[in-house]
C-alpha cells in the first residue's frame, strides 16, 4: 500500500508541511502511548507491595501516578487528534487535487482515445475511483502510519526488557503474515472485478438514458433493462464475493491474536509467580501486548480500503498513463494571424491506421473561399473537416494553413483560428448565452447578443422564459434542432476565426427552420475561408469550387456549372438533390379551364 504514495508522489509533494507535522505528531503519540502504562507498574509494585520509589510518600506518589496516567491519556488524545486531522486534511486535499488533474487529463487526450472509452466508465475513475485512492490514502496515513509507529516503538523497549517475552510476543505476526497476504489478494481481485462491472452498469445507464427518445420510439425499454439487469447481476456477484472475504479476514486474524495473547498472558503468570517476574512488568506488557496487535487488526480491517482503494489507483493510474496521440511537438510554433489558405496535399487517414478512410486526398482552399465537399453518404467528407483543426493527426501526406503542416504548429493556436460547426449542434448545461460564449469565454454580453442576433437566435428566444440567461438542459435537448444549430452557429460567429469547417444538418429542420439556419450560415460563411460539407443545393451552387469525394477519394473538382455538366458521381447527386428541391417546392394551385 506505500507503493500507492509512492505512485502519487507528485500530487502529496505540494503538502509536505502538513505531512511533516502530522507525522511529528504520530511521533509524539506513539511515545505518550508506550509511556501511558508505566505509572500502573509503579503503583502496582512499589505502593501495593509497600516498596519505597524514591523519596515520595504513598499519597503523593499516588497522586502523582494518577496525575501522569490522565496527564498522559489527555495529551496521546490531543496528538491523536491534531495529527489524524493534519493526516486526513492531507488525503481530502490531494482528493481534490487528483480529481482534477486526471479531468484535465482526460480533456486533453485526443479523439482517438475517446472514442474507444465508454464516458460512464471515465466519470466512474473521476468520481468512484479517485474516491476509493483517497480512502485509501487516509487510512494509511492517519491510521495505519500511527500503528506501525507504536509497533516500532513497543518493539523496541520490549526487547530492551525482556527479548524472550519480545520474541513470544512476536510470534504470531508469521501466521497473521499469511492470512493477510491471502486474504488480500483475493479482495483486490474481487474488488477489481466489482469496479469494471459497475463501470458497465454506468456507462449502459448513460448511454440509454442519452438516447432515452430512440429506446422510447423503438420500445427497447425491456431490452435495455434485461442487459442493465444482467450487467447489475454480475456486478453483485463479484460484490459479494468481495464482502464475503472482507468479513472472514477479521475472524481469521482475531483467532490468532487471542491465541497469541494468551499464550503471553501464560508464560507471563508463570514467571510472575515462580518470582522471576515483577507483577507490574507483566502488566505492563500485557498493555504493550494489547496494543502491539492493534496495528496487525487494522491492518486486517484495512484490508478492504487498501484493496479498493489499489483498485481505483489502478484505475486512475491507466488513465494518467495514456498520452494524447494529438499534441504540440516540441518545436510547436504559434501561428499568428491565420489569412486562411487551407491546404490537404496527398493526405491518408484512418481512424483505425489499418483501415484508412481517406486516400490521397488533395484539395486547397484560397483565403475568402468558399470550398464544397461532395459525394455519397460515408465517403469521408467530415473526416477531410476533422483533420483541418488537427481533432486527429494524418497517416501521410499534409494538412496546411497558410502553408505551414499543422503538426508545426501549437494546437491552441490552430484552434483558437479554425470554427468547427458540427452537422449535430451539442449544447452544454448553462444559459443559452453560455453557450455561445463557450468557444470565446472572453465576449462580452453586447458581443455575444450581436452574434445571436446574426444567427437569428433572437426569433425564438424572446419566447423563452428567461430569454438569452434561459437554462438549456444537457445536450440541449428541450430546444429543437434548427434552434441548436442556430445556437452552434452564433457560437461560431462570436469566435470570428479565419477559417470555418461547416458540416451542413442534412435532416430534422422544417422549412422556415431551414431557411433561418441558411441565413445564419450566410452570414457567418461571409469574408472568411469556408470549406462546408454540402447536402443542399442551394450551398453547392454558392461554392467557388465543388470537390466530389467518393469512397474516401477525391474523384472529381470543379464549380457547380462545370460539375454538372459531366457525367459522373456529382451529376448524378446533383440530379437527385434539383428533383427533392422540386418536388418539395408547393405547387401552384391548377387553374379550371372555363367552360366553352
Ligand atoms: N469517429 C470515427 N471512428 C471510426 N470510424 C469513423 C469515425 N467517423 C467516421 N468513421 C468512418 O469513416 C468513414 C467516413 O465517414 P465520414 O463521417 O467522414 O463520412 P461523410 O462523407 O461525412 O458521411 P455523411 O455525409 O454521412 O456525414 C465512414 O466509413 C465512417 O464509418
Amino acid at each position: 500500500m506505500f507503493s500507492v504514495l509512492w505512485r502519487f508522489r507528485a500530487t502529496l509533494a505540494p503538502h509536505r508541511r502538513e505531512l511533516t507535522v502530522g507525522g511529528l505528531l504520530v511521533l509524539a503519540g506513539a511515545g505518550l502511548a508506550l509511556a501511558l502504562p508505566w505509572p500502573l507498574k509503579i503503583v502496582v509494585d512499589h505502593l501495593l507491595q509497600d516498596r519505597p520509589f524514591g523519596p515520595l510518600s504513598g499519597g503523593v506518589l499516588l497522586g502523582a501516578c494518577i496525575a501522569a496516567m490522565c496527564g498522559l491519556a489527555a495529551l496521546g488524545a490531543l496528538t491523536t487528534y491534531l495529527a489524524e486531522r493534519a493526516l486526513a486534511g492531507v488525503g481530502e486535499r490531494m482528493l481534490a487535487d487528483l480529481r482534477t488533474a486526471t479531468f484535465a487529463h482526460l480533456q486533453r487526450l485526443s479523439l482517438d482515445y475517446h472514442q474507444t472509452q465508454r464516458v460512464g466508465d471515465l466519470g466512474n475513475r473521476l468520481t468512484n475511483d479517485v474516491n476509493t485512492i483517497q480512502s485509501l490514502l487516509v487510512a494509511v496515513l492517519s491510521v495505519l502510519l500511527p500503528n506501525a509507529t507504536l509497533l516500532v516503538g513497543i518493539l523496541v523497549i520490549s526487547v530492551l526488557i525482556d527479548p524472550f517475552f519480545a520474541l513470544l510476543s512476536v510470534l504470531v505476526v508469521p501466521p497473521l503474515y499469511l492470512v493477510l497476504v491471502r486474504y488480500r489478494r483475493i479482495i483486490k481481485s474481487w474488488a477489481a472485478t466489482a469496479r469494471r462491472e459497475e463501470g458497465r452498469v454506468a456507462s449502459h445507464a448513460s448511454e440509454v438514458l442519452s438516447a432515452i427518445r430512440l429506446v422510447k420510439s423503438h420500445s427497447g425499454e425491456g431490452r435495455s433493462e434485461r442487459r442493465f439487469r444482467s450487467f447489475s447481476d454480475a456486478r453483485l456477484a463479484a460484490g459479494l464475493q468481495r464482502v464475503d472475504f472482507a468479513a472472514r479476514l477479521p475472524a481469521a486474524v482475531d483467532v490468532i491474536v487471542h491465541t497469541g495473547r494468551a499464550v503471553v498472558l501464560l508464560v507471563g503468570t508463570l514467571r510472575v509467580l515462580d518470582g522471576s517476574m515483577e507483577l507490574g512488568l507483566l502488566l505492563v506488557f500485557l498493555a504493550y501486548n494489547e496494543k502491539l496487535y492493534q496495528p496487525v487488526k487494522q491492518l486486517a480491517k484495512l484490508q478492504t480500503t487498501i484493496s479498493k482503494g489499489q483498485a481505483g489507483a489502478d484505475r486512475v493510474l491507466e488513465v494518467l498513463a495514456v498520452e494524447a496521440a494529438v499534441r504540440d511537438a516540441p518545436h510547436a510554433r504559434p501561428l499568428h494571424h491565420l489569412r486562411g489558405h487551407v491546404a490537404l496535399r496527398g493526405v491518408t487517414f484512418g481512424y483505425d491506421p489499418d483501415r484508412p478512410v481517406l486516400h490521397d486526398v488533395t484539395l486547397t482552399a484560397q483565403p475568402g473561399q468558399l470550398i464544397a465537399l461532395a459525394g455519397p453518404t460515408g465517403a469521408g467528407k467530415s473526416t477531410v473537416g476533422g483533420l483541418i483543426p488537427r481533432l486527429y493527426d494524418v497517416q501521410s501526406g499534409t494538412v496546411t494553413l497558410d502553408g505551414h503542416d499543422v503538426r508545426d504548429l501549437t494546437l491552441d493556436s490552430v484552434r483558437d483560428q479554425v470554427s468547427l460547426v458540427p452537422q449535430d449542434a451539442v449544447l452544454m448545461s448553462g444559459t443559452i448565452l453560455d453557450n455561445i460564449a463557450f468557444g470565446a469565454p472572453h465576449a462580452t454580453r453586447e458581443q455575444l447578443v450581436e452574434a445571436a442576433k446574426a444567427a437569428y437566435v433572437d426569433e425564438f428566444v424572446d419566447r423563452l422564459p428567461d430569454g438569452y440567461d434561459t437554462e438549456v438542459h444537457e445536450r440541449g435537448g428541450s430546444l429543437s434542432g434548427g434552434q441548436r444549430q442556430r445556437i452552434a452557429i452564433a457560437r461560431a460567429l462570436v469566435r470570428d476565426t479565419p477559417v470555418v469547417i461547416l458540416d451542413e444538418p442534412t435532416s430534422g429542420l422544417d422549412a422556415v427552420s431551414e431557411a433561418l439556419v441558411m441565413k445564419g450560415l450566410e452570414r457567418l460563411t461571409a469574408g472568411r475561408t469556408v470549406i462546408v460539407v454540402a447536402h443542399r443545393l442551394s450551398t453547392l451552387r454558392r461554392a467557388d469550387r465543388i470537390y466530389v469525394i467518393d469512397r474516401g477519394r477525391v474523384v472529381d473538382a470543379g464549380t457547380h456549372a462545370e460539375l454538372a455538366a459531366r457525367p459522373g458521381v456529382f451529376r448524378d447527386m446533383n440530379l437527385l438533390l434539383s428533383y427533392q428541391a422540386t418536388a418539395t417546392r408547393p405547387s401552384p394551385r391548377p387553374r379550371l379551364k372555363a367552360a366553352g
